[in-house]
């Protein structure tokens, strides 16, 4: 018997066995789902063939439906088609054969679903199911209908470019993808040209070279320093290839379309972490494979007319500057590095003196405080962005420089931080700035000034709960598209010298030759942008809205999660 096709919308609906229960299976395209449901094993009896447990029986939807629907029980599943990972001939493995009583068969036919479970915490793993179909023919149209319809998703990539860092993180990054990834990339379908880094910028300098039409994607296995160098690869390449001076503060930079996966494996992983929901390597390597898409806001530093830096985490001046430079002589720790360091640096109490200035971002819907964080398909972030977008046709992708616009505040601080994204990590579920947005295009700059021990204290452990960190009298917090940073001693020596940098060390030198007490270290901090020192401290930032691409989805609201809902368990799992 051949499945019945319908008119478009076609459905197939077949009877399949699943662990020798019986399933009405639903392939749905109109509605792009996938669902099977159990009958009853009694009402399936009278149709089943002596010695082959399987009976097939076709219908229409809506007369099956009706024919079945006393005999469906509880263990209904139903899977969108755009969260299939694979479909395949199942393998069929000897001791599954005796055990199921297959073995008279001369060849059972079925083949294998792998689909996207949600778990606690945006943890997502693979569930599997197995239908058994009574003959080849039936198998194979099932196989055929359900690989046409992953083949119309066409956002899913087929060729992807991975980097790993050997050295990131716990040195697991080899590990983890050839454990966890690699299988699941090879089960979807998907080839990878793989590159393990063999030096600092390895990726970074490749990814100028290659042929980036091959790829439908770039992946890398890291922290957030690998994925900052495979950031700074491909935004620069596609400026070379655009011919756009990067160094030039002003300039429009082209947007990349090719996405970045991250699959986590680095120390803080907060780019994954805040994108994703949790630094998961196999959760990563799901969103890869659906192909999902989560466009990101990224910053550019300068100094003067020098390009610095890309940065899509933390760019923090004073505390954070301060435990990154206190970390790296004690990489061998791993992970536990920034924790020693963070202890020394909290009790070295610095704090620090200049200026910072600042436009906002009057086009966001959002603000630092609404308690609104960005969520998959954010509201904020599309309606933000979609006014920066008319306010820059406007003024054909030039920045406003205009002075009144600056807010400029003078003081001393513990802390600079500014964060296009919440930071969220391990470390601090809700990160930094929990209601930033990943594509609004704009960065939210907090500002935590000189206060006692204690409070400093009492801010840095709200980072760990979910009471509002800025709910103190010495940190303030602001959305902006830009911001300008001037140590102190830097303004006092400062010359109009396009050379700034040797000016001021110069400087800077006679400042503490003069007054022997002075303890330079302490004068100035430095910057960490996404995990690595900036050698200026005067720098400006400005944000570019949606530059790069992720394979993400952003945070998924309120996750119902399969293994907190047992109705939707797999009977057989
Ligand atoms: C006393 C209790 C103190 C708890 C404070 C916890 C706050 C932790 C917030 C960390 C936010 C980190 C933002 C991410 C920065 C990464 O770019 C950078 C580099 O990460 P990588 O080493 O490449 O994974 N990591 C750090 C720690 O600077
Ligand atoms: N093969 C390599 N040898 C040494 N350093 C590397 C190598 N590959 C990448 N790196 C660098 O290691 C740094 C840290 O990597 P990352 O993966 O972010 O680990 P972690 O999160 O532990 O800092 C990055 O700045 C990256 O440029
Ligand atoms: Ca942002």
């Amino acid at each position: 018997m051949q499945p019945e096709y319908l008119p478009f919308p076609a459905l197939l609906c077949s009877v399949l066995s699943i662990s020798r229960q019986h399933y009405e299976v639903t392939l749905d395209p109109g509605r792009a789902l996938l669902s099977w449901r159990k009958l009853r094993p009694r009402s399936v009896k009278g149709r089943t063939r002596a010695g082959i447990c399987l009976t097939r029986v076709l219908h229409r939807a809506r007369g099956l439906a009706k024919s079945f629907s006393r005999q469906i029980t509880s263990g209904s599943v139903t899977v969108p088609l755009t969260e299939i990972v694979s479909v395949e001939e199942a393998e069929i493995d000897g001791k599954y054969c005796n055990s199921m009583k297959w073995q008279h068969m001369c060849k059972p036919h079925a083949f294998t679903v792998r689909y996207i479970k949600r778990m606690k915490k945006h943890r997502w793993r693979c569930g599997e199911v197995t239908f058994w179909c009574s003959e080849e023919q039936m198998c194979c149209h099932w196989l055929q209908a359900l690989n046409d319809a992953l083949n119309q998703q066409t956002h899913r990539p087929k060729h992807l470019l991975v980097y790993i860092n050997p050295y990131g993180g716990c040195k697991k990054g080899k590990q983890i993808y050839e454990k966890k990834v690699a299988p699941l990339f090879s089960a979807a379908g998907i080839a990878a040209d793989v590159v393990v880094t063999e030096y600092a910028n390895h990726a970074r300098d490749n990814l100028y070279d290659v042929n980036l039409e091959k790829y439908d994607g770039i992946v890398c296995v890291g922290g957030d320093g690998m994925f900052s160098e495979v950031l700074h690869g491909l935004i620069g390449r596609v400026q070379k290839d655009s011919h756009i001076d990067h160094n030039n503060p002003s300039a429009c930079l082209s947007r990349c379309s090719i996405r970045i996966g991250i699959v986590p494996a680095g120390s803080t992983d907060c780019v994954c972490y805040a994108t994703v929901g949790i630094n998961d390597p196999v959760t990563s390597a799901l969103h890869i494979i659906l192909g999902d898409c989560q466009p990101l806001d990224v910053c550019s530093i300068h100094h003067k007319k020098n390009f610095l830096k890309y940065s899509v985490s933390l760019l923090g001046y004073g505390f954070y500057g301060d435990v990154l430079k206190g970390s790296e002589n004690n990489r061998w720790l791993g992970p536990a590095r920034y924790d020693f360091s963070g202890f020394k640096t909290f009790l070295t109490h610095h704090w620090y003196e200049g200026t910072v200035s600042f436009q906002p971002a009057k086009w966001v819907i959002g603000s630092p405080r609404d308690n609104k964080p960005c969520t998959s398909g954010c509201h904020v972030c599309r309606q933000s962005s979609k006014q920066l977008q008319e306010l820059q046709k406007e003024q054909n992708c030039r920045f406003e420089h205009s002075e009144e616009e600056w807010t400029t505040i003078k003081g001393k601080f513990m802390a600079i931080n500014a964060v296009s994204l919440s930071c969220a990590c391990p470390r601090s579920p809700k990160g930094l700035s929990p209601a930033a947005h990943l594509a609004d295009g704009s960065a939210d700059l907090i500002l935590v000034r000189k206060c006692s021990r204690l409070n400093f204290l009492r801010h840095l452990i709200r980072h760990t709960s979910k009471k509002d960190q800025f709910e103190f009298p010495f940190v303030e917090v602001y959305r902006v598209k830009n911001f300008q940073f001037t140590p102190k001693h830097f303004e006092e020596y400062d010359t109009e010298s396009t050379d700034i940098g040797n000016v001021s060390k110069k400087n800077f030198a006679q400042i503490c030759t003069d007054h022997p007490s002075c303890v330079c270290s302490h004068v100035n901090s430095s910057w960490n942008c996404d995990g690595e020192t900036l050698d200026q401290t005067a720098i400006e930032m400005r944000v570019h809205c949606r530059l790069i691409h992720l394979f993400a989805r952003g945070i998924e609201d309120a996750p119902l999660t399969d293994d907190s809902n047992p109705s939707k368990i797999l009977p057989m799992e």
